[in-house]
């Protein structure tokens, strides 16, 4: 198990600026060595500025009370003295930077083992846009700050969910940030997300609009709610942007919000606060949490997280600091989002710790669990609050101690055995390209690696000792393992002959002329007359006797993606009529998934053209499945994990020319359509590809997701195959995705190719009897905005007009959950283009 960094958090007040000349160690660097020498902690952390950068800023930036420079008497004074500020704010928004006071880390030799967070008080998504501009100008002079000493991160609060409007301009603007430094920038950029809403998780069910939501929860609950919701809300002393720019139509639409705002609380004067809340909820559009409380799928903090990172383009210096101070969403689904997210840090302060028994801070099941799924992503932990005593017992070391006790433990997520460490180890999420073993010969490392996966040959040893007892016991058997390698299934051949008492002449076929030598070699040292081997393609060599038993291993990540179906085909001429083929067949399955970490590295520039329209094979990690089990809201959604095609062996039924080849490919060629159900809001950044294999009786192979364990567990030979998108597709909560995917040929039988494609579909509900919609309703105009509403109380559905899409009537399928009156229909919210049309990007040589 990798040790897990955790830091801790250092208490106020901080060490004070160095006042001894370097090499002195600074008091920044005494405090640092002294947590790291006398407690198990790794690191620290602690704001890069304090109070004196924010007391500059407000003083520059804002606008005082009105008490403070309107109470007349004064007036030509306090005139001049705001022209002194405008000018001191226009040199400062002019050449940026801090002061030595302002910061707390000046030194190089003090950023070794430290997390700095950016200033909680900047609004990068403030309604008022002079606050936005300002915030982003003092962030950056913070990012120089960090960028000069090289700082390892720096953490920047989170945006506002309650400012939603304008977390494109918060996205922005750490866009921009991205850029400072130019390529050879180091500091990392991670947000600080919150785990979730907790007004979404107490209101999450039936569709309610914000202010129905407040009206169900009892008045103390709602201010502790909000208070937590917007625990940076009140980030100011003074009030609106002091900023000189020319009023924005923006700040127009603005000033009248204040203004309607004002006459609707009687006067009273608007507060910041309540700025942002009128702002927000006066907007027409629907913010995330509404689409989130459609379903009662717990989304806007993650949604918030997926805005950010897709309008900085997957920038790798780009990660989320997971704040737990709320409550853990009860949700699983909800949860495992974040498996698929470039996760570094987890911020755990003490509040989010329950006593145990005893008194001991500890963390609940549920956090427990959500840690340890967390833990393949090797995140460091931020522990917070430590030393305020909030826990009658173990005092502030009781968290570390703890934490390194949860992380310490393993995680079962990956399902493989600790013995296949050595052979995965450094694959986790690694694009590698598939094998051609038919067009390429591979090397004796890689049939090295085939070979030490136990489980798959005690497979394929007890399908062939099946297959074997099933043949009459008193004659003698022909079994021709084609495509032999460096003989293992021949092995396993001569012990299933033994284990069923069987007697076999055994044939092998190998057209790698260098591991037909490793063939000739073993049949000299080890097999001696029991086994005869032959050079050459299965599909024209020749062998002296048809066979009752043909054993293969040609599979794929997806089956036939190794081009067994054509290379069998080719050896079928072995085969006696009632012969056996093992495998008998093979199944390829498909699933919907999210990945930050694979999307963002097949568009790196670095790959070749056609990068995104190449499947890879994938031992899949930071990665979550988005389907769920269940047809979803119009019934017709099929299982989270669907199989695509088969093929089986030997097939009977194909025109075959004068050598026993089949005349055509065709019968190869394969389509698969797919309905899946979307139960959380996600990204889909792909498909994920698996296969199954029939062997022989009860004898299987799989590496699918729900099977595999039962099937043939610990088999480790096989990763899961990853079909690219060329662009993600943002899926809404109990949204449905229809995939499509094509197994495809060339008439010269010379290439096969895969073609995929995806659209995504909100399902509505309509009552016939009143012609208004009466369920959830959703759409995405051409461009891309969503305009989704929830209808009921009589109100008119923003979707009224919108077209269905044509050629679906769910009716037909007999649902049993829908009333007479009530008729469902689907409206397209989004498509990805075809990807690898012709297969001009990726193909397998025949
Ligand atoms: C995936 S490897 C399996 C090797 C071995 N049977 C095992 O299980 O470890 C597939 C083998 O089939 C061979 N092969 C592929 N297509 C073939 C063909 N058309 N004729 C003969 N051998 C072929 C490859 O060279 C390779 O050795």
């Amino acid at each position: 198990m990798p040790r897990h960094p955790i830091a801790f958090s250092l208490p106020y007040p901080l060490p004070t600026l160095p006042t001894k000349a370097r090499p002195e160690p600074s008091p920044l660097q005494q405090s640092i060595s002294n947590v790291l020498s006398s407690t198990d902690y790794d690191l620290v952390s602690l704001p890069l500025t304090n109070e004196l950068w924010q007391d500059r800023w407000e003083k520059l930036c804002l606008r005082s009370p009105p008490e403070e420079d309107e109470n007349g008497e004064n007036q030509e004074n306090v005139n001049e003295e705001r022209e002194r500020i405008d000018l001191e704010a226009d040199v400062w928004r002019r050449d940026g930077g801090l002061k030595r006071n302002e910061v707390n880390v000046t030194r190089l030799e003090e950023s070794q083992a430290v997390i700095t967070t950016a200033a909680e008080w900047l609004e990068l998504d403030s309604p008022d846009e002079g606050i936005r501009f300002d915030s982003e100008l003092a962030l950056r002079s913070e990012m120089a700050q960090a960028l000069y000493l090289s700082l390892p991160v720096l953490i920047i609060p989170a945006p506002s969910l309650a400012n939603r409007d304008y977390l494109p301009s918060y996205a922005r603007a750490i866009s921009n940030l991205l850029q400072m430094g130019g390529s050879s920038a180091f500091t990392q950029i991670s947000i600080r997300i919150p785990i979730s809403d907790p007004v979404e998780l107490i209101t999450q069910g039936p569709a309610q609009t914000l202010p129905s939501l407040h009206s169900i929860l009892p008045q103390q609950q709602q201010q502790q709610q909000q208070q937590q919701r917007d625990s940076t809300t009140n980030k100011h002393k003074r009030m609106s942007s002091l900023s000189t720019r020319p009023t924005s139509m923006h700040q127009n639409q603005l000033q009248q919000l204040i203004n309607q705002s004002n006459s609707t609380s009687n006067g009273s004067t608007m507060n910041h606060q309540n700025l942002r809340i009128a702002s927000s909820s006066a907007n027409s559009t629907m913010s995330s949490k509404s689409i989130a409380s459609i379903t009662g799928d717990p989304s806007s903090t993650w949604e918030m997280w997926d805005c950010i990172r897709t309008l900085c383009n997957y920038h790798p210096r780009l990660s989320v600091t997971l704040d737990l101070t709320n409550p853990l969403p009860p949700s699983v689904g909800a949860l495992a989002r974040w498996t698929a997210e470039p996760v570094k840090y987890i911020w755990l302060p003490a509040g989010s710790f329950i006593p145990n028994a005893k008194g001991y801070p500890v963390l609940s099941k549920a956090c427990q669990a959500f840690l340890r799924g967390m833990g393949k992503q090797n995140p460091t932990y931020v522990l917070h609050g430590t030393t305020i005593q909030k826990h009658t017992a173990g005092g502030p070391n009781a968290y570390l101690q703890y934490v390194r006790h949860i992380t310490s433990q393993p995680s079962s997520s990956n399902g493989l055995p600790h013995s296949a460490d050595e052979f995965t180890s450094g694959y986790a999420d690694y694009l590698q390209a598939p094998l051609q073993p038919l067009m390429d010969d591979l090397g004796s490392a890689t049939y090295d690696i085939f070979e030490r996966d136990p489980v798959k040959y005690r497979q394929y040893e007890e399908a062939i000792t099946l297959a074997l007892a099933d043949l009459p016991a008193d004659q003698k058997h022909v079994v021709t393992v084609v495509g032999a390698g460096r003989g293992p299934l021949v092995a396993c051949t001569l012990r299933a002959l033994t284990r069923s008492n069987r007697k076999a002449n055994v044939y092998a076929v190998e057209k790698n002329a260098n591991a037909f030598i490793t063939l000739q070699e073993r049949k000299a040292i080890e097999w001696g007359d029991q086994v005869e081997i032959f050079f050459g393609d299965m599909r024209n060599v020749d062998v002296p006797e048809k066979c009752d038993i043909m054993v293969s291993e040609l599979l794929g990540s997806f089956g036939d993606n190794e081009l067994s179906p054509e290379c069998l085909d080719g050896a079928m001429r072995f085969l006696k009529p009632t012969g056996i083929s093992i495998p008998t067949s093979y199944t390829a399955h498909v699933a919907p998934i999210s990945s930050s970490k694979l999307f963002h590295d097949v568009h790196q520039p670095s790959r070749p053209a056609g990068a995104t329209e190449t499947p890879y094979v994938v031992m899949m990690s930071q990665v979550n499945l988005i389907s769920g089990d269940g047809g979803g809201t119009s019934g017709r959604c099929g299982e989270k994990v669907q199989q695509c095609w088969q093929f089986e062996h030997p097939r009977r039924d194909l025109i075959l020319d004068a050598s026993g080849a089949p005349l055509t490919n065709t019968h190869n060629t394969r389509s698969s359509r797919h309905v899946f159900h979307i139960p959380h809001a996600a990204t889909l950044h792909g498909l994920a590809g698996y296969f199954e294999a029939h062997l022989y009786s009860n004898v299987g192979l799989s590496i699918h997701p729900d099977n595999a364990h039962r099937v043939s567990p610990e088999m480790f030979s096989w990763f899961p195959l990853y079909f690219p998108l060329k662009e993600s597709l943002y899926l809404p909560s109990g949204c449905e995705l229809e995939v499509n995917l094509w197994r495809l040929c060339d008439s010269r039988g010379k290439k096969i190719w895969y073609e995929w494609a995806v659209e995504s579909y909100l399902s509505v509900t309509q009552n016939n009897s009143t012609q208004s919609t009466s369920n959830i309703n959703g759409n995405l105009t051409p461009n891309g905005s969503r305009h989704v509403s929830l209808s009921g109380g009589g109100q008119p559905s923003p979707l009224m007009d919108a077209p269905f899409s044509p050629g679906f009537n769910p009716n037909s399928n007999n649902q049993p959950n829908q009333s007479i009156n009530t008729e469902i229909n689907r409206i397209k919210i989004g498509q990805t283009s075809l990807h690898n049309p012709g297969g001009q990007h990726s193909w397998v040589g025949l």
